[in-house]
């Protein structure tokens, strides 16, 4: 079975229609509004309704209030929440209970303990998304930055996992090899620039993820 696949950071029509067009499985929308990616709940209630259940719609805060999380589920049909800040296994439990969402925690790696943390959120989250750690002071996503692979090797959790962190069509598939991620997630890797999505490399990585 090939990895679930989620193109992150759709920002505009053409990359949600070549989203969907590459048959990924989910398409993150960005509601931080210090990313390239971030968009309004306007953009984010057209692009939800454009997308028509087609693909299922992941929205991504960072240390984000119950208020804003409840507006943009009000503005858009999200059927997922990524956590991407530095919420704890309490806090997601809380807002997964508050909003009645699959609650996606984002855990930054660059040792083997970052990935042992995913163990505290068993039980309160629904899924871990391992992902580099980014500089102090960058943005804790969308970076183009990967990690130590290896660290995922023979990775066994209690919960459902993905990968992401600097995966582009060119890469993807030596890492699915290496980790045997069974979802792997994208953003900057299928950019022309920052906040730009290359509709052509959604396309590929779609391909290069199907052919791993
Ligand atoms: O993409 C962003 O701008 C972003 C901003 C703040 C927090 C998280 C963000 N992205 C999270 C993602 O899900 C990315 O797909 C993931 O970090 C991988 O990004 P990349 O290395 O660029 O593929």
């Amino acid at each position: 079975m090939p990895a679930k696949i989620k193109i992150c950071g759709i920002s505009t029509p053409e990359a949600l229609d070549a989203t969907i067009a590459a048959r990924a499985d989910y398409a993150g929308l960005v509601f931080y509004p210090a990313s390239p990616r971030a968009v309004t709940s306007n953009v984010a209630g057209a692009l939800t309704s454009r997308a028509a259940g087609q693909i299922a719609m992941v929205g991504l805060f960072v240390d984000a209030d119950d208020a804003v999380i409840a507006d943009a589920l009000v503005a858009a049909k999200l059927n997922a929440l990524q956590l991407h800040g530095s919420e704890s296994p309490e806090r997601v439990a809380q807002l997964r209970a508050r909003f009645g969402k699959p609650v996606w925690k984002a855990l930054p790696v660059a040792s083997a303990s970052d990935v042992a943390r995913a163990a505290a959120y068993a039980g309160a989250a629904d899924l871990i998304l391992f992902d580099a750690k980014t500089p102090k002071g960058a943005l804790p996503g969308g970076m183009g930055l990967a990690f130590d692979w290896s660290l995922l090797a023979g990775y066994r959790g209690a919960l459902p996992w993905g990968l992401a962190g600097g995966l582009n069509p060119t890469n993807v598939a030596e890492a699915i090899a290496r980790t045997g991620a069974p979802l792997v997630d994208t953003s900057s890797g299928v950019e022309s620039a920052p906040g730009v999505k290359d509709t052509d490399k959604i396309t590929n990585f779609a391909f290069a993820v199907r052919l791993a």
